[in-house]
């Protein structure tokens, strides 16, 4: 059989090749070009509430550092550091480490002793065994065809429930200029070296400008955050701007706050280089709500948020609706629609309008018609870019066996010591571990951030901060970093341990290789995780995909450095406990002095409600798994007279019920309608089927057409006025559905 998996036996190996369409995708894409986040991260720590932090890590830095007898620097004169750009520890201290290193390398490289004769055995053992899960392919494929297989009766009711992309004009357009967006936007996007679409660009922009419910799918890394932003920015170009007119006009969730920071970055960056006056508002856990019930006073048009904060808001800020939502966006839809999460969807849902446009993205996106159902969408057309799970292709994959499980923290150490060396993510399948293992680096003079939940939100972006600016080499993440984090330059992703759905192994090797850039990612696999393994190896291309191998005498000293920082290990997480007691201690007294001398406030004030406890929430994680379309099936979710209206119209439609058949119709009808007329205007679409728009858009009448419309060809030359599109098609989207687009009778439910 023959060998489809290199085998690396140098740890220098380059892992630069690319395949051809990696290069073809490369010049598609701008590789130098990335959003800046960063300095909307210092944005939203403005925003921080000033607790003062009592979670782990917080100080772990200033132990490892009196361990290691190296001099202490406050918090407080680091994080000022940080901020004026300057590395508060010795760069000379960490390079004279590293020749060190390298030094250790070459000796042991040029150094052919018996061990490794062994180590050759070995990676000719592992070759075989990777040949192995190749070799199970062919056989699972042959089981997992018929798995796969969707039965007739699945593939009825995907076609009943989905819309297929109109084909009557195949081309995709080649550039943003050839979409017929408005001048401001697309200033915008050259601003940010943004000329050409990627391919889910190409196709998803011209349907959600149509005002059409889409479902995008493409690789990590190939601009879907654009690919939604876009349509949106252009659509608000067309909004009324009258005070009547200001409302929270779209909605885009994200699952956790770092990709919400980001989200809202990309779509800041946009308007405001094209001058666009769009307001947006980041309503995501860890920030003020009191700063984000003040923004949402101001009725920002953009609302970029996380769920649990969210419904706080729907909940407790006065006033604050979703009624007059157009366009709602869910990234990362497949992990939003999985356990965790799909009790809060499903409340947001609720309470948007019905009429609303809704696009879901993601890399891993799902298309089963049972976990869709629930979002009320109206004939979704798929956008489905590269096949499922597919992993980019300027993609490497190496695989480094693990023989023993002890062994696993001292292969990551010796691969860390030898060959990564800098812009590394590193992911854990727990916080306590990627908190150890921060101990453990630390000791190392390994210059490294964690990441994850159990980290207070300034912590949470102080982390991303710094390994952003090269201050920290190595960034340990639980799988909170694992989706849609777009960090410029990282070349290698680990996974200490392999996650349990593949879902997330794409998700995690995504955050390399983006954009048309090469990286690569090393998992080491132990015998728990082969299962995984094999279900990558059935996902992937072979040519991309390295067996690598680790001198076992480099893990050898790496476990003799652990077995003697054990000691230390204990009693730096000991000292930390204590420390985390006496802070959480302190906090406790001084909460107790405010309760005391502000009382009469403190109960004076409104009761915050909670959507779920904190009990609920745990067993809706706890539950943790995507839903089982079989259960769903047997249990099909029941449905209110009153879901998937938006409150207003909720009860809108009780008090229609309540009312005495006697009372005068004629009264309240006119009521109605004087409300209605009184709400914003739906934000236009651009509604390019011809079929579509003379018969069913209600836009402009006859006679009532603005100056701009007769000006198409002026326009188009350049002369237009900005943010104005040639005969603008008006298309109000409560209308939708109504026999207009061809989209077919009501929205479904
Ligand atoms: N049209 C474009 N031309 C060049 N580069 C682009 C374009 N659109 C996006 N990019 C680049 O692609 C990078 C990745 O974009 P983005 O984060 O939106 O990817 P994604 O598909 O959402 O990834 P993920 O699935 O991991 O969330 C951005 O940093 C940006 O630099």
């Amino acid at each position: 059989m023959p060998d489809f998996i290199l085998t690396i036996d140098s740890d220098d190996e380059s892992y630069g090749e690319s395949s051809k369409t990696a290069q073809a995708r490369a010049d598609d894409l701008n590789p130098e070009f990335a959003f800046d986040p960063e300095s909307e991260v210092l944005a939203a720590q403005d925003q921080l509430e000033d607790i003062e932090a009592i979670k782990s890590g917080f100080f772990v830095d200033d132990i490892i550092s009196r361990r290691l007898g190296e001099p202490l620097v406050p918090y407080r004169e680091r994080k000022r550091k940080l901020e004026e750009g300057s590395d508060p520890e010795s760069d000379d201290e960490h390079s004279e480490h590293s020749l060190q290193d390298a030094d250790v390398e070459t000796s042991e490289d040029e150094d052919g002793d018996g061990e490794g004769q062994n180590e050759e055995e070995e990676d000719q053992e592992d070759s075989e065994e990777l040949e192995d899960e190749n070799g199970d392919q062919s056989s699972q494929d042959s089981g997992s065809d018929s798995d796969e297989s969707l039965d007739e009766a699945e593939e009825t009711r995907k076609a009943e429930f989905f819309d297929t992309a109109p084909t009557s004009d195949p081309s995709l357009p080649s550039s943003f200029a050839a979409m017929n967006l408005s001048r401001p936007l697309l200033r915008g996007l050259t601003a940010m070296s943004l000329v050409s679409p990627t391919p889910i660009q190409a196709r998803a922009i011209p349907l959600a400008l149509q005002g059409r419910d889409l479902l995008g799918s493409a690789v990590t890394g190939s601009g879907k955050t654009a690919a939604f932003m876009i349509p949106i920015l252009e659509r608000l170009c067309y909004r009324d701007r009258g005070k009547s007119g200001q409302a929270c006009r779209v909605l885009v969730l994200c699952p956790t706050r770092e990709l919400a920071v980001q989200c809202e970055a990309v779509g800041r960056g946009l308007s405001e280089k094209g001058g666009l006056d769009v307001r947006f508002a980041l309503l995501v856990g860890g920030l003020s709500l009191n700063a984000q019930a003040h923004t949402l006073r101001t009725l920002p048009d953009v609302l970029i948020a996380t769920p649990g904060r969210l419904i706080d808001h729907l909940t407790n800020t006065p006033a604050f609706t979703l009624s007059a939502l157009d366009v709602l966006v869910i990234d990362e839809a497949d992990r939003m629609l999985e356990q965790g999460f799909s009790d809060e969807l499903t409340e947001i849902v609720k309470a948007c309008p019905r009429s609303r446009q809704t696009m879901l993205f993601s890399a891993t996106m799902t298309d089963s018609v049972d976990e869709l159902v629930r979002l009320s969408l109206n004939k979704p057309i798929r956008v489905f870019v590269d096949p499922p799970r597919a992993t980019a292709s300027g993609l490497t994959q190496e695989f480094v066996r693990i023989r023993s499980e002890e062994a696993r923290s001292a292969h990551l150490l010796a691969l860390c010591k030898r060959s990564v060396k800098e812009r590394c993510i590193i992911f854990f399948r727990s916080k306590a571990l990627a908190h150890q293992m921060k101990i453990i680096f630390g000791l190392s003079r390994l210059k490294a951030a964690e990441l994850h939940g159990n980290l207070t939100q300034e912590q949470r972006l102080n982390a991303l901060t710094e390994f952003k600016a090269g201050k920290v080499d190595y960034l340990l993440a639980t799988d909170l970093a694992s989706r849609g984090l777009d960090i410029k330059g990282i070349e290698t992703v680990i996974n200490y341990d392999m996650p349990n759905q593949l879902a997330s192994y794409t998700h995690r090797v995504g955050r390399t290789a983006r954009a048309g850039r090469k990286g690569r990612s090393i998992s080491l696999v132990g015998e728990g995780d082969r299962k995984m393994l094999k279900s990558v190896v059935k996902h992937s291309k072979d040519e991309n995909m390295r067996h690598r191998i680790i001198p076992s005498e480099a893990v050898a000293t790496a476990s003799i450095a652990l077995s003697e920082m054990e000691e230390d290990i204990t009693e730096i997480l000991k000292e930390e406990r204590e420390e985390k007691a006496l802070r959480q201690a302190d906090m406790e007294v001084r909460k107790g002095q405010n309760m005391v001398e502000h009382e009469a406030e403190i109960f004076a004030r409104p009761a915050r409600t909670w959507f779920q406890t904190e009990k609920e929430k745990q067993a809706a994680k706890n539950a943790g798994k995507p839903v089982n379309s079989k259960t769903e099936k047997a249990n099909p979710i029941k449905r209110g007279k009153y879901d998937g209206l938006s409150r207003k119209a909720k009860r809108r439609k009780m008090i229609m019920e309540d009312e005495a058949p006697d009372k005068d119709r004629g009264i309240a009808a006119a009521i109605r309608s004087a409300k209605k007329t009184a709400r914003p205007k739906k934000i236009t679409e651009l509604d390019s089927r011809p079929q579509k728009t003379k018969k069913s858009v209600s836009g402009p009448k006859k006679g009532k057409r603005s100056a701009f419309d007769s000006d198409k060809g002026a326009q188009r030359g350049g002369s237009g006025h900005e943010g104005m599109r040639a005969k603008p098609v008006k298309v109000n989207l409560s209308k939708k559905g109504k026999g207009g687009g061809g989209s077919g009778g009501k929205r479904k439910r």
